[in-house]
């Protein structure tokens, strides 16, 4: 263990999809180091699962689950109400996310929506939502957003995630002016590859490929949740509107996400067969 384990005793984090992925290490990651917990998702099965797994590993874990679409503004605001119930959250992980493979010109308004509404929007809500409750409160707290290289760089076939995730580091930059003298951070993690289930069955049609990374290998999950947790620390006090990106060098090396190179050749048959292979949730 990297850190002392007590680094984040005393807090409570509320991490959006956090029943699944790299919001679930990530939670499990601040169980480990004292933090409390609640987690948000459309899933409630799901949730639970993710709690049976972190008592299991994390003895004495404490965490709180609270089904909820983040799309939709007013149950944010009860879900947020709901995890106050038990106490003031301190961090926040915008952590959900929703994405897919797919040619923008054919998109659909209502597949636009769902990208931009959960990535964007629903994340602003429970930024606002939080931020106006730490403000009224007179408590400092952080806001993590976990975002991907396309909000850098842009992301071809993943242009509305691309957008929302640009929209979320503009939000980042300008809540930490706005919000600095309330005590309250806002930081960024731009990650490249972390292999999850989601991530791999809906964006990497081909499997996961290392060409394009300089350190040629996948991300660890303890390598992404360590670097969350030393963000939303004390240790990082004084870092806030920034984001770091964890790619293992892919950005450096002029990466476009592993695939786009070849999905500009894709026939209509070959988008409708990753249509057919992208799982619904
Ligand atoms: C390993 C490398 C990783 C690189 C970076 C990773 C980035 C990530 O963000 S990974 C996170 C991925 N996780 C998820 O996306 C989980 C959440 N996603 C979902 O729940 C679905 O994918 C959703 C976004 C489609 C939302 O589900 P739901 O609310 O149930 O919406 P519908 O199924 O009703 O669909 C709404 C609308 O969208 C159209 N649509 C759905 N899938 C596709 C697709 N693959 N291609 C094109 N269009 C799609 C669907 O047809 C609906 O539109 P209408 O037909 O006009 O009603
Ligand atoms: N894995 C990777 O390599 C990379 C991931 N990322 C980012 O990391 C984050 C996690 O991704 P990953 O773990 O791979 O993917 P997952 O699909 O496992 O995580 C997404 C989570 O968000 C929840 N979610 C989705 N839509 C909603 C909604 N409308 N309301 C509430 N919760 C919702 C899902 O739960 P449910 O379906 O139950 O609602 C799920 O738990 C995302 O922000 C993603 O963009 C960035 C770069 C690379």
């Amino acid at each position: 263990m990297a850190f002392a384990p007590g680094l984040l005793a005393g807090r409570r984090a509320l991490v959006t999809g956090g029943g699944t992925g790299l919001g679930r290490s990530i939670g499990r990651r601040f169980l480990e180091l004292g933090a409390s917990l609640a987690i948000c998702g459309r899933r409630g099965a799901v949730l639970d699962a993710a709690v049976d797994a972190f008592r299991a590993d994390v003895p004495g874990a404490v965490v709180t689950t609270h089904p909820c679409d983040i799309r939709d503004a007013v149950a944010v605001e009860a879900m947020l109400d709901d995890v106050w119930r038990d106490g003031p959250a301190d961090i926040l992980v915008n952590n959900a996310a929703a994405n897919f493979l797919a040619q923008t010109h054919r998109l659909s308004a209502r597949a636009v929506d769902a990208v931009l509404g959960t990535t964007l929007h629903g994340a602003a809500y429970c930024t606002v939502g939080c931020g106006r409750r730490w403000i009224e409160a007179g408590q400092p707290g952080v806001v993590l957003s976990i975002l991907t290289l396309s909000a850098l760089q842009g992301g071809a076939f993943t242009a509305p995630s691309a957008m929302a995730k640009a929209g979320l580091l503009a939000m980042t930059q300008s809540l930490a002016v706005e919000w600095g003298p309330h005590g309250i951070r806002l930081v960024a993690i731009a990650p490249g590859t972390f292999p999850t289930e989601a991530a791999v069955a809906r964006l990497r049609p081909g499997g996961v490929e290392h060409a394009g990374v300089p350190l040629r290998r996948a991300g660890k999950h303890e390598e992404l949740t360590d670097l969350a947790a030393f963000l939303v620390s004390d240790h990082a006090g004084y870092v806030t509107g920034e984001c770091v990106v964890a790619d293992g060098g892919r950005r450096l090396l002029g990466g476009a996400r592993a695939g786009a190179q070849e999905m500009l050749d894709w026939t209509d048959a070959d988008w409708a067969a990753q249509r057919a292979r992208t799982p619904a949730r």
